[in-house]
C-alpha cells in the first residue's frame, strides 16, 4: 500500500519540482498538488504538468493533502508553515527536505503547535535552481535523512520513510542536531570553501579575470559548479545552521594552518601522508556509488 495518497508540495523549484516528478514516475496514483510563492513558477510549472493542480494559495494546496512536503528555502520554512495552519487537515503529516534541520524544526513547532511533523533531508541536489531542473531520478540511489522529533509518531515517521524508499533512497534516522554536525562537515563547509576559493581566484589582481576562465578545465572547473550554487538557499544554511559551520570551520583552519606549516617547511611526508588518506577516501566513496559524476550524469539522462 501507498504511504500516501495526496501530496502537496509548497515550493516548486529543483527539489520540489524533482519531488513531483519522482512522485509521478515511481507512485503515478497519488494526487499531486503544487504552491510556489513567485507567480512565474506557478505559471512555468502549470506549463511543464508537473503537479495535477497548481494553486494560488497555501491554503488552497493543502486544504486535502495526507502529505505537505516544504520544499523553500530553510529560512521560509516559518513563514510557509504559519501561512498553512489554518487550512491544514489535522491528520495531514507535515514534513521538508531542508538541508538543516533543528532550526527548521524550531520553526515548523513554533508555527504548527499542533501538527504532525517528520523533518526530511534528501541527499541529492545539483548546482541549479527552478522547475525546469527538476527531474524524476535525483534520489535514486541517494540517502534520504529523516530526522524525527523526540516526541513524534513513529507510525508517521515509517510513513515518511517509506514515501522516500519509494522514490528511490535510502533512508537513514537521525537526530536533528547530529544531521547539522555531519552535513556541516560534508555538505556546508565545501560550498563555503568553494564560494572563497572561486570569489579569491576572481578577485586576484594579478590573474586576469579571463585567464581564470580560459584555464579552469581541472580541479578549479569543479569548484564553478558547486560555487554556483542558488544565493538564497546558501545564505539560509550558513545562517540557520551557523553553530555547527563556525564549529566545523574552526577545524578546518587549524588543518589548513597544519599544511600550511608543512609546506613553509619543506614537510614532504605531513603532505604525502594527508594525500594518500584522502586519496583512499575517494577511491572508497566512488565503490559505495553513492558519489560518482558519470553516475549522476547517468541518472539525469536515463
Ligand atoms: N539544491 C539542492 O541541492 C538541495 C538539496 C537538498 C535539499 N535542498 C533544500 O531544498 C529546499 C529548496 O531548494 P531548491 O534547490 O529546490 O531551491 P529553488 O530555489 O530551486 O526552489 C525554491 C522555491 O521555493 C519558493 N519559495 C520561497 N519561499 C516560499 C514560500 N514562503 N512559499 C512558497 N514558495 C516559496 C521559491 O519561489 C522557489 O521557487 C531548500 O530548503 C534546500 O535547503 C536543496
Ligand atoms: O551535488 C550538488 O550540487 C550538491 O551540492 C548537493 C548537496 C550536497 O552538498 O551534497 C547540496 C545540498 C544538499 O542539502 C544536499 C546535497
Amino acid at each position: 500500500m501507498l504511504p500516501f495518497a495526496r501530496v502537496t508540495i509548497i515550493g516548486l523549484g529543483l527539489i520540489g519540482s524533482s519531488v513531483a516528478r519522482a512522485v509521478r514516475h515511481y507512485m503515478p496514483t497519488v494526487a499531486l498538488v503544487g504552491h510556489d510563492a513567485d507567480p512565474d513558477v506557478r505559471r512555468r510549472a502549470d506549463a511543464l504538468g508537473i503537479v495535477d493542480d497548481v494553486t494560488d494559495t497555501i491554503g488552497a494546496a493543502v486544504t486535502d493533502a495526507d502529505l505537505v512536503i516544504l520544499c523553500v528555502p530553510v529560512g521560509a520554512m516559518g513563514a510557509a508553515a504559519a501561512e498553512m495552519a489554518a487550512d491544514l487537515p489535522a491528520d495531514a503529516i507535515v514534513s521538508d527536505v531542508g538541508s538543516c534541520k533543528a532550526e527548521v524544526v524550531r520553526a515548523l513547532r513554533d508555527a504548527l503547535p499542533n501538527a504532525t511533523i517528520v523533518p526530511a533531508h534528501p541527499v541529492a541536489g545539483t548546482e541549479q535552481s527552478g522547475p525546469e531542473a527538476g527531474f524524476a531520478t535525483l534520489f535514486r540511489g541517494r540517502w534520504c535523512i529523516v530526522t524525527p522529533l523526540p516526541d513524534g509518531d513513529p507510525a508517521a515517521t515509517e510513513r515518511v520513510a517509506e514515501f522516500w524508499r519509494r522514490l528511490g533512497s535510502t533512508v537513514e534516522i537521525m537526530a536533528p542536531d547530529h544531521h547539522d554536525r555531519v552535513l556541516a562537515v560534508t555538505s556546508h563547509l565545501p560550498h563555503l570553501i568553494a564560494y572563497t576559493i572561486v570569489g579569491t581566484a576572481n578577485d586576484l589582481a594579478e590573474v586576469t579575470q579571463s585567464e581564470v576562465i580560459k584555464f579552469s578545465a581541472g580541479g578549479f572547473r569543479d569548484f564553478t559548479r558547486i560555487a554556483a550554487s542558488d544565493p538564497t538557499m546558501w545564505r539560509d544554511v550558513f545562517l540557520a545552521n551557523k553553530d555547527a559551520v563556525l564549529e566545523m570551520l574552526q577545524r578546518f583552519s587549524e588543518d589548513l594552518s597544519h599544511l600550511q606549516r608543512a609546506i613553509r617547511w619543506d614537510d614532504g611526508d605531513t603532505l604525502f601522508d594527508l594525500f594518500s588518506r584522502t586519496r583512499t577516501i575517494r577511491r572508497s566513496i566512488v565503490d559505495q556509488g553513492q558519489d560518482d559524476a558519470a553516475a549522476d550524469f547517468g541518472r539525469k539522462h536515463d
